[in-house]
């Protein structure tokens, strides 16, 4: 499908009282829409301060059933969630030449924009954004900030101060997904694979604001997609807008927006990684008429150069490798041509019958 805008397009979503045709979605397959904490649709809550054998067995099911839940007793401060999103609204208010100026695109893969995937659909979404690597906050907003300064200092400190904080909390996850996977804390901590990936996991944060929409019901703020990495967290304002989809009967389920609570959403590689029993959750993010709404998503993925494979743990007795080995960059480039096709991006990934009988297909720590 042609593209029909650059990466990093300014829109004024606020001048228009009604949506433009570059913006109207309606052609798009939709399900019907649950609304939040609708009986079996509520939205699973994870506490990780309950350290009990049954929470364990409560995060497999979720995990397997859902592929993402509410994330509560995490330990993050509310008051530093709360200046997050105070610096993206300061950040994404700032004028069009300036933003424009850290375009995405051409040697910048981060930078203001449009996500990687919007080059893929022929209309337009109705949010803008900030792509970039949590470990590199300082010099790519000298891009906005040239010439440094308070505000600078304000936002990368902030942003630098949530990155510890999310980092530290992804291996706390990890660990907790490792422990549904039936991994003893001696195993994780060893030098195998499963260590190698708790200490070089990658963060890249997306910065997410969705206007006010005169027709929410014509746009879309993100269309449905599946996250590519391990696991993503999500900083939501107090403004509902993302949405998981539940299968038999295909439904949209809203994620309520609590103070505090904290979205996780598995994406494909830890799809991948636990041989298909982890769910990679299609989601979207829809606008209002009433609320602006920010979002940020803290994206946890592998190097670069990582190879990536169901882990053997994972890989039941009697049972083969169901997914090839495959590098993140190398996934990204195949699932391209997927975007417009709900759910068929693994599908690449998937070893055939054929090739599953050849033992072609191995596990991570082969
Ligand atoms: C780390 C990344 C995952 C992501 C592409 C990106 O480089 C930065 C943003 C992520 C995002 C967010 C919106 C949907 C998505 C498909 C997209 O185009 O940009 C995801 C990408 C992904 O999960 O692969
Ligand atoms: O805004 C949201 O809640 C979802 C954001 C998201 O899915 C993403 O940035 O990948
Ligand atoms: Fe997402």
């Amino acid at each position: 499908m042609a593209s029909i805008h650059n990466a990093a397009t300014t829109f004024d979503f606020l001048a228009v009282n009604c949506v433009p045709e570059s913006h109207v979605w309606t052609e798009q397959k939709d399900y019907p829409v649950v609304p939040e904490s609708a009986g079996n649709d509520a939205v699973p809550v994870v506490d990780m301060a309950d350290g009990t054998e049954g929470a364990i067995a409560a995060v497999a099911q979720v995990a397997e059933e859902w592929g993402g839940f509410l994330l509560v007793g995490h330990g993050v401060p509310i008051e530093l969630l709360v200046r997050v999103e105070e610096q993206i609204k300061c950040l994404l208010a700032r004028p069009a030449p300036e933003k424009e100026r850290a375009a995405r695109g051409g040697d910048f893969k981060n930078g203001y924009g449009v996500p990687p995937y919007a080059l893929y659909f022929s209309k337009l979404m109705w949010s803008e954004g900030y792509t970039f690597s949590a470990a590199n906050v300082r010099s790519e907003f000298r891009r906005i900030w040239p010439d440094g300064g308070d505000e600078y200092m304000r936002f990368c400190d902030v942003m630098e101060e949530f990155h510890k904080e999310m980092r530290a909390l992804g291996e706390k996850v990890l660990d907790m997904f490792y422990k549904v996977l039936g991994l003893s804390a001696d195993h994780i901590a060893g030098g195998g694979v499963e260590r190698q990936i708790r200490d070089t996991m990658t963060a890249t944060m997306r910065l997410n604001m969705y206007p006010k929409c005169p027709e929410p019901e014509r746009a879309i703020g993100l269309a449905a997609h599946t996250d590519s990495v391990f696991f993503t967290f999500i900083m939501q304002s107090l403004v509902p807008g993302l949405q998981l989809l539940r299968r038999g009967p295909d439904r949209w389920v809203t994620v309520p927006a609590q103070p505090g609570a904290l979205p996780v959403l598995i994406g494909d590689l830890f799809h991948v990684l636990t041989n298909g029993r982890f769910h990679n959750v299609l989601h979207r993010a829809v606008v209002n008429q009433d609320r602006e709404r920010v979002s940020v998503a803290y994206l946890i993925g592998p190097p670069k150069d990582m190879k990536v494979a169901p882990l053997d743990v994972a890989i039941r007795q009697g049972s083969k490798a169901a997914f090839r080995i495959v590098t993140w960059p190398e996934y990204m480039v195949a699932r391209e041509k997927t975007f417009w096709n709900d759910g068929e991006a693994l599908k690449i990934l998937r070893v055939t019958e054929d090739e599953g009988d050849a033992e072609l297909a191995q596990g991570m720590n082969k």
